[in-house]
């Protein structure tokens, strides 16, 4: 669906030249809902951006529905870009203009004839829920319908790809709760393929089935997010999982622990609570549950316990062993002494 191949830009400045996305490749399939993480400066807007070239590649290939988009310029590059709609975090709406104007003013700049305008302006209202504030001005509407808006505005053409460029990094909470079920409902029911991007792994959590990891402008992971979530294997993955993936041990009672303390993760509900029985009853340590939670990625359980191990230091460590073994996960938080 979209091919990214060897992909590189460099901006030149008057004083430096900076490489802001080094020879990333990705393929992002078809209904996919893919995430691009990265802390700020990590070239995730610039990759973004190339998807419909308002940032041009300064090497590779990008193609889009097996077009290659690097390869078009002018009234073609118009006709594709039409395919691939985009939002915002600021959402870039025309002050002037009510709700309705906004996104018929899309889709006469995309040539729509001006007989289909109204109903298909009343259908993208419906879509994104805002019937009700067709006649309104934008500074009339909180941060979540004006990203609604955006959203009426960007489906306007019927893309196939919508991009998402930090699309709720200005909301609070419970808004950005609701416009991430909007973008999953239209992923679902229009086989929309979503590309967002985001420095909040819970976005990609809640709605996103793959992911990448960038960091100074390259790919460090990429792959199913439960795989990662169950499976990091980057130290950047692995610090972006534990920001959302919470481990509420009391310092207080992390204090007093004078044993190792140990995180499990484990795929399934209650696959890893067996194994940690069967370790205790096998290695000579004792183990003391200080945390235990079920989160759930893509609906599918993914088990994390914290558990302080104490015992003779050897034991301690055959009790780890026993664990991996078994193919679950294991990192020490803290040494015991
Ligand atoms: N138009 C530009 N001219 C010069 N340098 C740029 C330009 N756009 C991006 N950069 C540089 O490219 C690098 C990657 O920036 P980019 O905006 O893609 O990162 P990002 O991960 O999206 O960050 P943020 O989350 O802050 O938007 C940065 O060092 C940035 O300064």
């Amino acid at each position: 669906m979209i091919d990214i191949k060897q992909v590189t830009k460099v901006y030149h400045t008057k004083k430096k030249t900076v490489t802001g996305v080094k020879n990333v490749s990705l393929t992002i399939h078809k209904g996919d809902v893919f995430g691009i993480v990265g802390y700020s400066g990590a070239g995730k807007s610039s990759l973004l951006r190339c998807i419909n070239m308002l940032e041009r590649p300064s090497s590779g290939t990008i193609s889009v529905d097996g077009m290659e988009m690097t390869k078009l310029k002018g009234e073609a590059l118009r006709q594709q870009r039409l395919k691939i709609g985009m939002i915002f975090q600021h959402f870039y709406l025309i002050n002037q203009k009510t709700v309705y104007e906004n996104i018929a003013f899309a889709l006469r700049a995309a040539g729509a004839s001006s007989d289909k305008i109204p109903s298909r302006v009343e259908e993208l209202l419906r879509v994104v829920e805002l019937s009700d504030k067709r006649d309104v001005y934008p500074a009339q509407l909180s941060g979540g319908q004006k990203q609604r808006v955006g959203i009426a505005r960007a489906l306007s053409n019927n893309p196939t790809v919508l991009l998402c460029d930090e699309a709720t990094s200005a909301l609070d909470p419970t808004t950005t709760q609701s416009i991430l079920r909007l973008l999953k409902s239209l992923n679902k029911e229009l086989g929309l393929t979503i590309v967002l991007i985001t420095h909040e792994m819970g976005v990609v959590k809640e709605i996103c089935n793959r992911m990448a990891i960038m960091q100074d402008g390259e790919v460090v992971e990429h792959g199913n997010v439960y795989d990662l979530f169950a499976e990091p294997k980057n130290t950047l993955t692995k610090e972006f999982i534990t920001n959302v993936v919470s481990f509420d041990v009391p310092e207080e009672t992390l204090a007093k622990c004078t044993g190792t303390i140990i995180k499990v993760m484990f795929q399934g509900s209650s696959a890893g609570e067996g194994i940690i029985g069967d370790m205790l009853q096998e290695v000579d340590v004792r183990g003391n549950f200080l945390h235990g939670a079920i989160e759930y990625i893509e609906g599918k359980p993914l088990g994390i316990f914290i558990l302080e191990l104490t015992g003779d230091p050897e034991q301690v460590n055959q009790a780890m062993d026993y664990i991996q073994k078994r193919h679950v996960r294991v990192e020490v938080i803290s040494h015991g002494y």
